[in-house]
């Protein structure tokens, strides 16, 4: 079994949970708790997440992403209004249709671009074709943007406040798809205020599932004006956990002492030394400049099949528009180890 888990490039949903969380569970799992999120971890998290944010916060722990991402994007949208997010956000492609649910039905409004990275120039070209006035027209109400992207791209701060200042300046809200959140924070050696709140970020879905969590995600809210009622919509959602201190010790464990920083550095770093090694093959075409833990690349069928055959698990992905081939993506993540990425590497090789 362990021998295949290291063959397993599919996804960081894959991976167990780290020691760490799972150490953290274990010590929660002492006596009895008050329950809904009256309980000692979930106090104290709040108070270890502000000291991480460097601001006063609101954190809701849920399970999944798409729960985190539906329910932050129902506290700052309206039924009738429009979330402005890129053509391959999560959000859209992925979560069944979970954000117009929990809105109520409000529209999300998807935007081209080369590589996951919304261009400000474009944002403004379809906020001023979908003036407030028209009330024929969905009302566009919030800005979703992903960091990292599900290219595996990562924004620059400044590009991220470029868009938030260009939304805010129409009266919209910013929600951030956080699921590799600390894998771009670690790639641009930024703050996790510098890429959240001070960019212009107003409510985050913090992923932590992917990157060593069992099963834990967390809304953190910098608005408080937009957390009132959160924990009722959660409720109203069947997101609310009666034993909620089990989410609030996976999110702390990964909190303190930067685990989820150095879970996403392993990360990255197995991603760059992967990509490193199909660079260097003739065969091999990188799609986009890998930046986080995610690998974009064209492959030969042949290698394809070859890789698979030696029990190699990737999945293949929709091609961009435009390119010719097969793409397939590759992830690693805390689990990765440097033997793991040579033996792909010499796999692909023979
Ligand atoms: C970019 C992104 N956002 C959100 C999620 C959360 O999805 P889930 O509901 O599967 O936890 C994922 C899942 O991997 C993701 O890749
Ligand atoms: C749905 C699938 O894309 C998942 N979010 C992943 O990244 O593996």
């Amino acid at each position: 079994m362990v021998e295949q888990i290291r063959k397993n490039f599919s996804s960081d949903n894959v991976v167990p949970a780290c020691p760490a969380v799972m150490s953290a569970l274990m010590a929660a799992n002492e006596g009895a708790a008050p329950a809904y999120g009256a309980d000692a971890w979930t106090a104290r998290l709040q108070q270890v997440a502000a000291d991480v944010f460097q601001h006063a916060v609101q954190v809701f722990p849920v399970t999944t992403g798409t729960a985190a991402n539906a329910l932050a994007l129902a506290a700052i949208t309206p039924p009738y209004g429009a979330v402005l997010c890129d053509e391959s956000a999560h959000i859209v492609q992925s979560e069944c249709g979970a954000p117009d649910f929990y809105t109520g039905g409000a529209r999300l409004l998807t935007i081209p671009s080369e590589d996951g990275r919304m261009d400000p120039a474009a944002l403004s070209y379809v906020l001023d074709r979908h003036p407030a006035s028209n009330v024929q027209d969905n009302l566009p109400t919030t800005l979703s943007l992903t960091q990292a992207t599900e290219w595996g791209t990562v924004y620059d701060p400044a590009r991220i406040a470029d868009l938030t200042a260009r939304a805010r300046a129409r009266g919209l809200a910013v929600h951030l798809d956080g699921a590799r959140l600390a894998n771009a924070i670690v790639h641009l050696g930024c703050t996790p205020a510098e890429a959240t709140w001070k960019a212009g970020i107003d409510v985050l879905a913090l992923g932590a599932t992917k990157n060593g969590a069992m099963a834990a995600e967390a809304v953190i809210i910098f608005d408080p004006a937009r957390a009132e009622q959160f924990a009722r919509r959660r409720k109203r959602g069947g997101h609310g956990w009666s034993k909620q201190r089990f989410l609030s010790a996976q999110l702390l464990a990964c909190l303190e002492d930067d685990l989820w920083l150095n879970n996403a550095r392993q990360a990255n770093a197995m991603a760059h030394r992967l990509a490193g090694g199909l660079f260097r093959h003739p065969g091999a075409r990188l799609v986009y400049e890998t930046q986080a833990n995610e690998i974009f690349v064209m492959l030969p069928d042949r290698a394809i099949a070859h890789l698979r055959a030696a029990g190699f698990v990737f999945r293949d992905w929709p091609t961009p528009l435009g390119v010719e081939g097969t793409v397939v993506r590759l992830v690693t993540s805390y689990y990765t180890r440097v033997a793991d990425v040579d033996a792909f590497l010499a796999t692909w090789r023979k």
